[in-house]
Formats: structure tokens, sequence, C-alpha cells
């Protein structure tokens, strides 16, 4: 579809170019030429030469529109597999079913050459799935050639909605200050947890039906928001709101504007209502976070969240309040609807497996100290949750590819082989994760089978690769190298605690008639959890 519109796009803008040098010729040469020309016709001649000026520099300016719209040529590398067969016919057919088959193509491909390269069309062009052994070759490969960036913006069309950021401000912040801090965070947030809870899932007598993602997504986002800025920010319900619907106006803005051919996005994104509703969540983020920025300015208040050790980490341009609130924005899209997406996998495997319930139960109770949080140490105790999410998250991951890059340059890898430039590369996470070599009887939902791993090798290799936030080339779901998710230990915390207070307030189960977990919903690389409802009673 890409290759049509652009093409007839081009032809659009040909044609608009000729009508416009036509108009100009015939008006700068008048329709009435006369020999000797009277006074008011040089003056005519001079407004014409003006005009034939502007539409000059129209035109030309038209062109280069025209050109640095143009999507980059990918040439292939030669020899390596397309899955679905790599005539054009099929090729096309095969972009098309990436959008809702992906995990089965990848799954063919990875099978097909036996976890090797293979390409697999898509929307963004054929991408170049790599095989793990060249993941060292990759981590530290300069970003001006191996783009981590240019993915995002390019999946969630950037230019027009604003994901993705080239700052390097929150990357760093959630690296050093928040993982350093995160025990002196994870109190609130677990204050925060029941607070939210109460205003999300009030307790309730008999069996109710509820919307998981939705209110888990509500819970989530109160509770990041309390470590990006305190109650201030959580309690702030139109932050909350703006900072829950930017990645979903992020997400269906960028769909739409996909939709038409690139030369018109300039002009298509002003009749996108949720591109257009973008600046209002701008306009909220700075609302929300400027007057806490001034506040601690004045006053010198040192605070154990993100806005202040981003306020304090920040350098020369950084330093800008607007701009602070504006990466708070961002920050929310790379850790709310994440983190929110695990519970409610998580959930609806317990709700279809009620068997691991009671073990999780029990762990739980067995670490909480006598005000009912959960500590450091404790943190580290809770090894069946810890194996469960990880478990769940094996089955259903948030994407299905991750280590995606864009290749700028041909950019050769140790063994000599080159990656053309303009490719989009990645690692088949999910095919990864069904890999009998890496994980035995991988069809097979054990619960607890990184909990064995670690119990029976405790201190060992093997057992620091079998936790949740682990990054390694078989557990490639925070990506990995110098990219990979900052927030994961923040994450593993905070599921952990959401999880335990579900675990001991409230009994789960499928409404009456439903006993199978819903399928996630497959959308290019990304799995949604199926935004199904189930019951709830509030336990003891
Ligand atoms: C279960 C929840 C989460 C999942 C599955 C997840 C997943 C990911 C993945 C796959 C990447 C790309 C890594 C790569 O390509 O190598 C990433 C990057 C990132 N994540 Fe997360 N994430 C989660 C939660 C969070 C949270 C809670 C935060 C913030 C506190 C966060 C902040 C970030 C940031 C800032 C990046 C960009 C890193 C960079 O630019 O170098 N994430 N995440």
């Amino acid at each position: 579809m890409a290759v049509k519109d652009y093409l007839y796009a081009n032809l659009m803008a040909l044609f608009l170019s000729a009508g416009l040098i036509v108009l100009s010729l015939r008006y700068v040469a008048g329709e009435n030429e006369s020999t000797f020309p009277a006074i008011e016709d040089f003056e005519i001649f001079e407004n014409r030469t003006k005009l034939s000026g502007y539409l000059t520099v129209i035109l030309v300016g038209f062109l280069f529109v025209i050109v640095s719209q143009r999507p980059k040529r990918q040439k292939l590398a030669p020899g390596i597999p397309i899955v679905g067969g790599s005539d054009i016919q099929h090729v096309k057919q095969n972009r098309k079913r990436f959008i809702h088959d992906g995990k089965s193509m990848l799954t063919e491909g990875y099978r097909q050459t036996n976890g090797g390269f293979f390409y697999v069309p898509s929307n963004c062009g054929e991408r170049l799935m790599l095989p793990v052994k060249y993941l060292e070759d990759l981590k530290t490969a300069p970003i001006d050639q191996v783009d981590f960036v240019a993915t995002f913006i390019e999946m969630f069309e950037g230019k027009y909605t604003t994901m993705g950021s080239r700052s390097t401000l929150h990357p760093r912040v959630v690296r050093a200050q928040l993982n350093h801090h995160l025990p002196d965070v994870m109190p609130a947030v677990q204050q925060e947890i029941r607070n939210a809870f109460d205003a999300a899932f009030p307790p309730c007598e008999d069996w109710t039906e509820i919307n998981v993602v939705e209110r888990i997504t509500k819970v989530v986002a109160r509770v990041s928001s309390c470590m990006f800025g305190g109650t201030e920010l959580s309690e702030n319900e139109k932050w909350v709101a703006a900072s829950i619907a930017f990645a979903i106006d992020g997400f269906h803005g960028a769909q739409k504007i996909k939709r038409y051919p690139h030369i018109l996005r300039p002009i298509a994104k002003y009749f996108i209502p949720e591109i257009r509703s973008i600046a209002g969540h701008y306009a909220e983020a700075e609302k929300a976070a400027i007057p806490i920025l001034k506040a601690r300015q004045k006053t010198g208040e040192k605070a154990l969240d993100l806005l202040y050790w981003m306020s304090d980490q920040a350098k020369g341009s950084e330093r800008d309040m607007k701009f602070i609130a504006s990466i708070l924005l961002k920050v929310s899209f790379a850790a709310i609807h994440t983190s929110a997406a695990a519970p409610s996998q998580l959930i609806y495997d317990l709700c279809a497996m009620p068997e691991y319930v009671e073990p999780l139960r029990k762990e739980v109770e067995s670490v909480l100290d006598p005000d009912g949080n959960i500590d450091k140490k404790s943190f580290g105790q809770l090894v069946k949750l810890d194996s469960i999410m990880k478990e769940s998250q094996r089955f259903n991951p948030l994407l299905l590819i991750t280590f995606e890059r864009v290749v700028h340059r041909p950019y050769r890898l140790s063994d000599g082989f080159v990656i053309p430039a303009h490719t989009h590369i990645g690692v088949p996470t999910s095919s990864l994760l069904m890999d009998p070599d890496l994980y035995p009887d991988p069809e097979r939902y054990d619960g607890f089978r990184f909990a064995k791993i670690r119990t029976h090798e405790p201190n060992t290799d093997a057992s620091a690769r079998a936790q949740y936030a682990a990054s390694n080339p078989a557990s490639m779901s925070f990506g990995f190298g110098r990219h990979a998710c900052p927030g994961r230990f923040f994450a593993a915390n905070e599921i952990k605690a959401i999880m335990a207070y579900l675990l001991l307030n409230f009994d789960m189960k499928f409404p009456e008639g439903k006993e199978k977990r819903p399928e996630s919903l497959l959308f290019e690389t990304q799995f949604f959890t199926e935004p199904n409802r189930y019951s709830h009673v509030q336990a003891a």
C-alpha cells in the first residue's frame, strides 16, 4: 500500500507542478501580446515577473518536499530467506499478513532458519531478524549507525505524534538515580497502591465484573506518577488521565496517519483528532509538573522522585521546565501501558489456572513486614511470584520483536556479514521464548519453572538469568545492550507489589461460562491484553 500510495501521491504532485509551470508561464507571457507595450504593461510585466518568482519558489519547495518525504530505499542482503516467499506478489501479501499474524510468521522464519537470519515482510519494509549471537556485536554500536530511537519514531510516526525522543535525560536518570534509590521509593509506591486500589477497585461483597485492563492501567498510572512526582502528581486526576491518553492517542494517531501517503501527512495531521489532542496532553503535563518544579526551586526541597532527579541532572537546554514536563510525558509512555500489561495478563493466567493462587498468597504473606509492606530483601524473596510473572510474559510478551533498531548505513558484523543501509533489524523475541533448546517443553505453562532453577541452582548464572528483570540473549523481553529497558527493575517491583495486594485482598475468576483466558490481540509487533472482564470479590 505504501508504494502504491507513494506513486499516486507523486503523480499528483507531478501534475500539480506541471499545472503550476503552465500557469506561471502563461501569466508571465500574457495572453494579448502587443509589440509596443505601454507604461502600465511594464508594471504588469514586473508583477508577473515577481509572481513567476514566487511560483518558482513554491515549485522548488514542493519538489523538495516530495524528495524529502520519499521513504529510503531498502536493499536486501543476498541469500537471506523472506518468510512467505521472495517474489514481489508474496512479499506484498505478507506485508499485510504481518499486521495480525506476525507471531506465526516469526515462528516460521525462526524454525526454518534454525534461529538464523531471515526477513519478515512488514509495513516498514522487510525487517531483518538477527541470530542472537550478533547481539554482542551490536549492543554498543554507534547510535548514528544502529539507531534505537528511529524505530519508535517510525513505528509511532513520531514526526506527527511526537512519540520517541532523542533526549537522553530520562534513560540516564532512570538508569542511575531511580535504580539506585529503588528501595527508598518502594514504601511510598506501596502506599500509593493501596490508595489507587481503593479508588479503582472499591471493596465489594459479592462477585463483581470489572474491566481488568482499564482498572489496572489506572492503578499503574497513579502508582507510576507517585514515583514520577510524589502524591501531588499521583493525586492530580487530570495529569493521570493525560498520561494514560497520551500513549493511546499516539498509537491511534500513528495508525491513522499511516493511511495517508507520505507527502500528504504534514497536512493530514491537522485532521486526525488523536494527533490534535496530543498538544493538550503536553499542556496538562506542564500544568502538573511546572508548579512542582518551581516550588522546589524556591525552597530547595529535595525529593525522591523522577521530577527531582531530572531537574537535578539536567544540563544546558534540558533545564527548561517545559522540556522537563514534556519528558515526563514521554517517560509515562514508556512506563504505564507496558507495566499495566503484565499484571493484566497474569490475572487472566490466574483465573485460568487458580491452582497457582494459594502458593503465591502464602509466599507473599511470608515476606510482609509488620506494616504490611514488602521491603528490599523481601522483594528478592518473592521467587515464585517473580517466576510466574516471567512465565506469563513468556506466553504473552509485550512485543514480538525487541532490540529493534534502524541501521542507517551498511553495518559490518564481526564475521563479515553486512547489514544493508536502511534496514529495520530486530530479534524475534516471541520465537526465542518458545525455543525448546532454551525453554524445555516450551508449550507447557509452568508457573514455577524459573523458581525451580533459582532454588536448585542458587547464586549461579542460570539463577540470575531466570529472574523476571534479566536481560540476556535468551530473555529479550526488556531488550538488550545500551538501550535495554532501564525501568525494568522498578517495573518488576511495582508489578510484584500490585500482584501482592491483589492476591491478599481479592479472589478472582472469569465470569460464568468463560473458562479459557482470552487470547491477546496482535497488532504488528505489539501484543495487547484483551480488554475482557472478570469477576472479583474481596477476600477475608
Ligand atoms: C513490564 C514493563 C516494561 C517493559 C516490558 C518494557 C520494555 C522495554 C523495551 C523492550 C525497551 C527497548 C529496549 C531495547 O530495544 O533494547 C524499553 C526501553 C525503555 N524503557 Fe521500558 N519497559 C517496561 C517498563 C518501563 C518502566 C516502568 C520505565 C520507566 C520507569 C521504562 C523506561 C524505559 C526507557 C526510558 C527506555 C528507553 C531506554 C533508552 O533510550 O536507552 N520502561 N522498555
